[in-house]
């Protein structure tokens, strides 16, 4: 019901749909009404006090002037739990916003916090590109489970990418629990398979992943990391964690995230990617080699930025970070 939501709604996206935040990203109506949705399907499921910390929240809807685009929201929100027949309600406007601002948690170290991305690469999903929906469950301040839909990701290896593949197909749905291993699924339904990172342990063999925005990751840092590397083939650059789902099944070795100075990641942005990365042998860090610690709240503290890649190439990795930093330090 979800994905089908978010596909629909790229298909149909007004002008009048997407907003810019008081931090200048855009968010559109499909952003709001995935968190409504998945908010609300799982209040539904767990019949508990549940805590969830997400992206959006209802301020900015609850403005004079927004009641139009809230009842685009609800009735795109009613539409899709409609179509799913699953849950015989309709939600008012009110339910939508109250849904919505469920997530307003901010996690922690202690009990349990499911933590979501409703439209993960929100720019990407406006160019019609790759984005994520993505959902995981934090215990402890670790995280436990992590599901990654990603509707316009390929069904084959990204590898494959314009050798004009019988099968174009697009849908995939990442999963992963804690000591289970990762799978994957078509969105179409039929049977997941258990996915692996690239075995790759010769660097120049390794291609990269990037941010597809030069705003969100310092490109010019992970080209020469590369080239200390003696990487090969140019970056791979999609939006939204669809790049932790492509590297779980091994359709590239590396993942550089180098934000620029100033930016503070959010623990929606990673926690998905991290448990789906990592269960298939993976491995998560900062540039200081640090894993993520989730327990912190929303914020992710980083020491600069997030590298990912597989238990081989890790030290080689690190060593060409950390080379790499202190070249393009500023001398003092
Ligand atoms: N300035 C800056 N630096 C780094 N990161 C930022 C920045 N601004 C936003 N964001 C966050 O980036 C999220 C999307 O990351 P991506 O890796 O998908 O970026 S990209 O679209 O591939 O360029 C994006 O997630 P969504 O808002 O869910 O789309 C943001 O949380
Ligand atoms: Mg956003
Ligand atoms: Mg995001
Ligand atoms: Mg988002």
């Amino acid at each position: 019901m979800i994905l089908s939501f978010g596909l629909n709604v790229q298909k149909a996206l007004l002008q009048s749909d997407v907003q810019s935040k008081t931090d200048k990203t855009p968010v559109t109506v499909a952003d709001y009404g995935s968190q409504a949705l998945v908010s609300f399907v799982l209040q539904q499921e767990l019949h508990a006090e549940f805590s969830l910390v997400a992206e959006e929240d209802s301020k900015d809807l609850r403005k004079d002037g927004a009641q139009e685009i809230v009842e685009r929201i609800t009735k795109l929100v009613n539409d899709s739990l409609t179509s799913d027949g699953s849950y015989n309600v309709t939600l008012s406007t009110e339910d939508v916003l109250t849904a919505i601002d469920s997530g307003i948690s901010e996690g922690g170290c202690q009990g349990r916090h499911w933590v979501l991305d409703p439209i993960d690469g929100t720019k990407g999903f406006l160019r019609g590109d790759q984005y994520a929906i993505a959902l995981a469950l934090l215990d402890g301040g670790k995280v436990v489970l992590g599901v990654l839909a990603c509707p316009n990701l390929p069904l084959t290896s990204l590898k494959d990418a314009g050798q004009h593949s019988p099968n174009n197909e697009v849908g995939c749905l990442f999963f992963a629990e804690v000591g289970g291993g990762t799978y994957m699924q078509p969105l179409d339904g039929s049977s997941a398979a258990k996915v692996q990172v690239s075995a790759v342990e010769n660097p120049e063999e390794a291609s990269f992943f990037e941010s597809y925005e030069a705003a969100h990751s310092m490109h010019d840092l992970s080209s020469l990391i590369a080239q200390k590397l003696g990487v090969k083939t140019p970056p791979v650059r999609i939006d939204s964690q669809a790049k932790y789902g492509a590297l779980s099944r091994g359709d590239g070795a590396i993942y550089l995230r180098f934000p620029h100075k100033g930016y503070r990641e959010k623990i929606w942005d990673h926690a998905a990617g991290c448990i789906v990365v990592t269960e298939a042998g993976g491995v998560v860090t900062d540039a200081a080699g640090q894993p993520l610690d989730f327990s912190k709240g929303k914020h992710l503290d980083v020491d600069t930025g997030i590298i990912v890649t597989n238990q081989k190439l890790m030290p080689l990795l690190l060593n060409a970070v950390k080379e790499s930093l202190k070249e393009k330090a500023p001398s003092s």
